[in-house]
């Protein structure tokens, strides 16, 4: 899945370092999208080198040991339980990376409040309805689940309410402890031979049908994004959703709680099921309407239900439906085994540490899932596409919004052999970041674009030639704009430039319609002169009475002693009274000074 990064221990691009991670206004800087560059201060750090930059992560519901290990081996663990809304909002500000069960509201406040700082949030389990998805996404905070180490948990105690609904267990233990022995009145319901609709047939959902299949019922699942194979490979029938209220015995219900889920079962619902049914939820509570619940078993529409899940966590005391005498309840215990408590410890801590590196997270829920190979690969462009967006937009003249941004890849691979969402992202972020305080990474990349209004198309230009490199240039346009450098304007009107990869090294080939080929580093000086002997030379050498040094040059002419654009590049911003004698050179018709 998605990632920002490729190996910060080891990436290395002749001479540079490149990391690409979730962040880079965050105190933990190793994991910021940068470059280093080995002549300036390195942005980022390469992990193992410095203990300082340790991330953070709290830890704020209780988790496996096995997985606290994993965390400690690479961050500060802070295991603070039992946090109020409060706390947890003063605490994140310090904290990069977040460890929660069901039981944490991570809502948009939580994000408001980390300031940014917050990269990661791992949710130890499946279900991530306690997570304010929009909110992290806006924010650039990856969040990542454990969506398999609980699986065999959840669908063993739905199994578990299941048989011990229908013999009364829990009711029939109450009354023996209670003094009584009442055999007549906890005389049960056999399953053999029931109908059982699951609802939601998804890992769980399927886990449940497969071993009520042991037990000898007739299992049928309702879920409009199931696969028939999968489920005629294990002797389920699909059936509608009308068809499974009104013909199963038992439902057991097993879908996420979403907007199209929430009060699924309700006062509509339960008059269309068969007299007599059983529900089991160990999904989550809010799929039914519970008030519906009390009126349809108080109505004997239905006859018993078990719930391990409740809109409201923990119950309020005097709830009807748990306090109901037909209902079994057990608090939330569905993940909670040994077994599972350590598989989801692990999976969560690996995915945290993971994404804290930058690495490949393979359960991200809020982020395009980009192949390993296709982020080595693309490496070098993603540089490319940040550089080219970062020039493109400083182009642009005051006052001229820019709203609508064309990205053309041209390319000798076939037409769909190239995943571009990371080089969109990076685009995005050279587009934004150098005119607003936003943070862009590849998470809110698109959220960002879209909610600002910019509009970003892409193309394919498919080029003859050797498809061993999956991209021979990008060239990034803003239309309906006016441009501080009126030479980067290209015939069809809009800010052009474009860029190659040569040797490993972003490099600006085309400005507006002027050739150059200047590499993509330092600053960058603009300027459009007519063509003529010794201004290389005038230029120089008031950068070099200022001690500006010059890392390249470059000249593009339209031809021999007509207008000419030179692009040099510098190391450091030349004073004010130095661009000024520069522009106010005779043959320079105009000049822009550019930080990449
Ligand atoms: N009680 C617990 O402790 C516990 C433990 C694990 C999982 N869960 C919960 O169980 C549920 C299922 O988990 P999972 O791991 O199987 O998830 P999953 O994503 O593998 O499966 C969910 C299934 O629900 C289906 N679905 C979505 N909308 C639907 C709809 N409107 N109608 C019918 N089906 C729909 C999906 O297509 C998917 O197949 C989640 O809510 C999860 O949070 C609870
Ligand atoms: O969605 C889940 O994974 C389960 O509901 C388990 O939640 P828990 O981690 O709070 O036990």
């Amino acid at each position: 899945m998605a990632t920002y990064a490729t190996n910060l221990h080891t990436a290395s691009l002749n001479n540079k370092l490149s990391s690409l991670s979730l962040s880079s206004n965050s105190k933990f800087s190793s994991f910021s999208l940068t470059v280093c560059q080995p002549r300036h201060k390195p942005r980022c750090i390469v992990l193992s080198a410095n203990v300082d930059a340790k991330p953070t992560v709290l830890v704020a519901e209780k988790l496996g040991e096995a997985g606290l290990k994993l965390l400690k081996e690479f961050a500060n663990v802070d295991c603070s339980y039992n946090l109020s809304p409060e706390e947890l909002c003063t605490k994140i500000s310090l904290c990069d990376a977040l460890i929660v069960r069901s039981g944490t509201k991570v809502n948009r406040e939580v994000f408001e409040s980390s300031s940014g700082r917050l990269k990661v949030v791992g949710r130890a389990g499946v279900g991530i309805d306690n997570v304010d998805l929009a909110a992290a996404t806006e924010h650039g905070c990856l969040v990542v689940n454990a969506p398999t180490a609980n699986t065999v948990a959840a669908a063993e105690h739905g199994i578990a309410l299941l048989t011990a609904m229908a013999r009364n267990v829990a009711q029939a233990d109450a009354s023996v402890k209670a003094g009584k022995w009442q055999r007549n009145k906890y005389v049960g319901v056999s399953l053999v031979g029931k109908k059982l609709a699951v609802l939601g047939f998804g890992k769980v959902g399927s886990e449940v049908a497969r071993r009520a299949k042991g037990l000898g019922m007739h299992v049928v699942a309702y879920d409009p994004y199931a696969p028939a194979d999968r489920a005629r490979a294990i002797g389920v029938d699909l059936v509608s959703f009308e068809e499974a209220l009104a013909t199963a015995d038992f439902i057991s219900l097993h879908m996420p709680l979403t907007p199209s889920t929430s009060k699924m079962l309700n006062d509509e619902t339960f008059a269309k099921m068969k007299k007599g049914v059983r529900i089991i939820n160990v999904a989550r509570g809010g799929v039914i309407d519970e008030e519906a619940l009390v009126k349809a078993i108080d109505a004997g529409i239905v006859a018993q239900a078990a719930l391990d899940v409740f809109a409201e966590e923990p119950p309020p005391k005097d709830s009807k439906l748990v306090q109901h005498e037909k209902v079994t309840v057990t608090p939330h215990l569905g993940a909670s085994t040994v077994e599972a408590q350590e598989g989801v410890a692990i999976e969560i801590a690996e995915a945290v540490v993971g994404a804290l590196k930058g690495e490949l997270a393979a359960t991200a829920v809020n982020a395009p899932m980009v192949p390993a190979e296709v982020i080595t690969e693309l490496k070098p462009y993603v540089l490319l596409a940040e550089k080219l967006g970062r020039l493109a937009v400083q182009l642009v003249a005051g006052g001229s919004g820019v709203k609508s941004v064309k990205v053309s890849y041209g390319s000798a691979r076939a037409a769909d052999d190239l995943d571009t969402r990371l080089l969109r992202a990076m685009i995005t972020k050279g587009l934004i970041e150098p005119i607003s305080s936003v943070f862009v990474n590849l998470v809110n990349a698109d959220f960002t674009a879209k909610q600002r209004g910019l509009r970003i198309t892409e193309e394919r230009i498919t080029l003859d030639g050797s498809p061993e490199s999956p991209l021979n240039f990008i060239q990034v346009q803003i239309a309906n704009v006016e441009s501080k450098f009126a030479s980067a304007i290209s015939e069809t009107g809009e800010i052009k430039v474009e860029g190659r990869v040569k040797d490993g090294i972003p490099h600006l080939t085309k400005i507006g319609s002027f050739e150059v080929d200047v590499s993509l580093e330092g600053n960058l000086l603009l300027c459009r002169q007519v063509d003529q002997p010794g201004m290389i030379g005038k230029v120089g050498s008031i950068l070099g009475e200022e001690n500006v040094n010059v890392s390249f040059m470059s000249v593009g002419r339209i031809a021999p002693r007509k207008q000419a654009v030179m692009a040099i590049g510098v190391d450091d911003q030349p004073k004010k009274e130095s661009l000024k004698r520069i522009g106010d050179i005779p043959a320079i018709e105009e000049f822009v000074f550019l930080k990449l």
